[in-house]
C-alpha cells in the first residue's frame, strides 16, 4: 500500500500506481503536458546522456511538426510478409495496457502514445552485417517525447507502473531525468559551429552498378518488365564519430523541403531527409506522393526554369513518373474513395535536385494508415513494375542489402493518424563510418551513365551534411 503523503509527487504517478495496486496489473500511463518551448534537436542531444542508442527524430518539410522521442519503453517487432499486420495487432494490444492522461485532452496531434520507427526495403533479402539490429519491421514507444508542432511544445511521459512502485521514487527519478532532457534550452549545439567531418569516400563497384543498369536496360527494351529501381553504396570513413545531432542540425538547415529522419539503434543510427511522402493519414484523409523522375538544379535562375521545362517535357522521365502515378492511383482506388489525380505532375524543387511531382488524395474510415503503407510499399518510385519481377531484379542483381533503405518509415498515433516516408537520400551512421544510398528508375530508354550522373546528385544531400565531397 502507498502510504506517503500524494501532495509531494504528481498525482498523475500516484493514480496510476494506485490503479495498478487495486487491478494487480502493471500499466503505462502515458502524461501529455504543453511545455516552454525547446527546440527538438536540443531535446534530441541531451537524450544521448541517459539513452543513447534509443533515440529517434521526425520533422515534417515546413518543420511545422517535430516529434523526438528518447528511451524505449517498448519495441514493437515484426518479421517477414506479415510485418505490417503484426505491427497493427500489436499496437492495438498495447494500447489497452496504456491509460492516457493529458492535459490537452487529447486534442493535439501527435502526442500522447505513439509509435516511431520503420520497415525493411525487402523482408526476402539476406540481411547483411550492417542491417543486422533493423529487423523488418521495427517501431518504438518512447519513454520521452517531444512534439513541436507550429512553434508550442508537448512533453508526453510513457511511464511504465506497478503495484510495489514507490510514488516518491519513481516521481524524484522522473524528475532527475526531465533536468537532463530539457536543460541548457539557450546553449548552441556544438553542431552549429558548423565543422564538418573529415572524410575519405569510396564508391561502391561502381562499374558493376553501371553494368546492372546496362543488363536492366536491356531486359526492359525485351519486354520483360517495364522499369525497375537500381540502387547503390557510397562509404564515407570520417576521422571522428559521426554524431547524429549533427548530421541532423545540417540536414534541417540545408534541406528544408524535406521530411528529416533519424531512427538511431543502439550504436547505428539510419538518418535521412527525404522529399518523399509515402502516405500520412489525418482523420480520415490520406495522403499519398508520387515522386519520380529528376533533374539537376540550374546555377541561374533562367538555368533552374529551363531545366525545370525541360524535365516536364521529357519522354523518358515523364514514362519512369506515369507509371509510380498508376500504380499508387490504383492502389489508393482500392483503399479508398473519392481519390483525386492531378491529371499532370508539377516540379518539386529540392537544393541540388527537381523531381517530378504528382499528390494524390483519398478518403477512408476502414483502412489503416498501416493498410495503406502495406499496398504502396514498394511503389515503382524504389521498386519498378511490375512489382514481382522488379523484386526478383533488384534481390539478383543489387549487391547491397539496402535494409531500410527506400522503405517506410514514419509514426503512428492511437487514433490512427500518422505518416510514412519512402526513406531515401539516407544512410546509415556507425561511429565514424557511414553508408549512404541512391537509386535510379530504370526504363527502356535509360542512358548507364546518365543513371550514374543521376545517383551523384541523389547522394549530394546525405554527403554535404556529413561533410564529404565528390568531384563534379
Ligand atoms: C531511388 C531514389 O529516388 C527515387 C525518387 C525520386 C526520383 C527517382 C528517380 O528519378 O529515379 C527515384 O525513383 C533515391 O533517391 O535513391
Ligand atoms: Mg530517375
Amino acid at each position: 500500500m502507498i502510504t506517503t503523503n500524494k501532495n509531494i509527487y504528481p498525482k498523475w504517478i500516484y493514480d496510476g500506481i494506485k490503479n495498478s495496486q487495486q487491478t494487480g496489473r502493471a500499466f503505462i500511463i502515458s502524461y501529455v503536458k504543453k511545455i516552454e518551448p525547446i527546440d527538438p534537436l536540443h531535446f534530441f542531444r541531451n537524450g544521448a546522456e541517459l539513452f543513447f542508442g534509443q533515440r529517434l527524430f521526425w520533422s515534417d518539410p515546413s518543420g511545422e511538426m517535430s516529434i523526438v522521442g528518447v528511451g524505449n519503453i517498448y519495441v514493437i517487432e515484426a518479421e517477414k510478409e506479415m510485418r505490417f499486420q503484426t505491427v497493427k495487432e500489436k499496437w492495438t494490444k498495447l494500447l489497452d495496457q496504456i491509460i492516457l492522461n493529458d492535459e490537452s485532452e487529447g486534442s493535439v496531434i501527435g502526442t500522447g502514445p505513439l509509435l516511431l520507427g520503420g520497415f525493411s526495403f525487402d523482408p526476402y533479402k539476406p540481411k547483411s552485417s550492417l542491417w543486422q539490429e533493423f529487423k523488418d519491421g521495427m517501431m518504438f514507444l518512447p519513454a520521452f517525447m517531444l512534439t513541436h508542432l507550429r512553434g508550442d511544445s508537448w512533453l508526453t511521459i510513457n511511464l511504465q507502473v506497478a503495484e510495489d512502485d514507490d510514488p516518491e521514487q519513481t516521481a524524484m527519478k522522473l524528475e532527475n531525468e526531465l533536468n537532463t532532457l530539457l536543460k541548457e534550452k539557450e546553449e548552441s549545439l556544438d553542431c552549429e559551429k558548423d565543422q564538418s567531418y573529415k572524410t575519405m569516400i569510396q564508391e561502391v563497384e561502381p562499374e558493376s552498378w553501371i553494368h546492372s543498369v546496362r543488363k536492366a536496360t536491356h531486359q526492359i527494351q525485351q519486354g520483360r518488365l517495364e522499369k525497375v529501381v537500381l540502387a547503390r553504396e557510397l562509404q564515407l570513413q570520417a576521422t571522428d564519430t559521426i554524431l547524429a545531432e549533427d548530421i541532423l542540425y545540417r540536414l534541417r538547415e540545408q534541406q528544408p523541403a524535406s521530411y528529416i529522419f533519424a531512427i538511431e539503434n543502439g550504436e547505428k543510427c539510419f538518418i535521412g531527409a527525404s522529399p518523399e511522402r509515402l502516405v500520412k493519414k489525418e482523420g480520415n484523409q490520406l495522403l499519398t506522393t508520387c515522386l519520380a523522375g529528376t533533374i539537376r538544379r540550374g546555377k541561374t535562375i533562367e538555368q533552374d526554369v529551363e531545366l525545370g521545362q525541360q524535365l516536364l517535357h521529357d519522354r523518358k522521365n515523364r514514362y519512369e513518373h506515369d507509371l509510380v502515378v498508376q500504380m499508387i492511383r490504383s492502389a489508393m482506388e482500392e483503399g479508398c474513395s473519392k481519390v483525386v489525380t492531378p491529371s499532370e505532375p508539377i516540379l518539386y524543387k529540392l537544393k541540388d535536385v527537381q523531381h517530378l511531382y504528382t499528390p494524390i488524395v483519398g478518403y477512408s474510415d476502414s483502412t489503416s494508415i498501416l493498410d495503406m503503407v502495406e499496398r504502396l510499399h514498394p511503389t515503382p518510385a524504389l521498386g519498378g513494375y511490375p512489382r514481382e519481377q522488379a523484386m526478383e531484379l533488384i534481390r539478383k542483381e543489387e549487391i547491397l542489402d539496402r535494409g531500410w533503405y527506400g522503405a517506410p518509415v514514419g509514426w503512428l498515433d492511437r487514433q490512427g493518424n500518422g505518416e510514412f516516408v519512402v526513406a531515401i537520400r539516407s544512410g546509415m551512421i556507425y561511429h565514424h563510418l557511414a553508408s549512404l544510398f541512391a537509386g535510379c528508375g530504370i526504363v527502356e530508354d535509360s542512358i548507364a551513365e546518365s543513371e550514374y550522373e543521376e545517383t551523384m546528385i541523389k547522394f549530394k544531400p546525405m554527403l554535404t551534411a556529413i561533410g564529404g565531397k565528390i568531384n563534379e
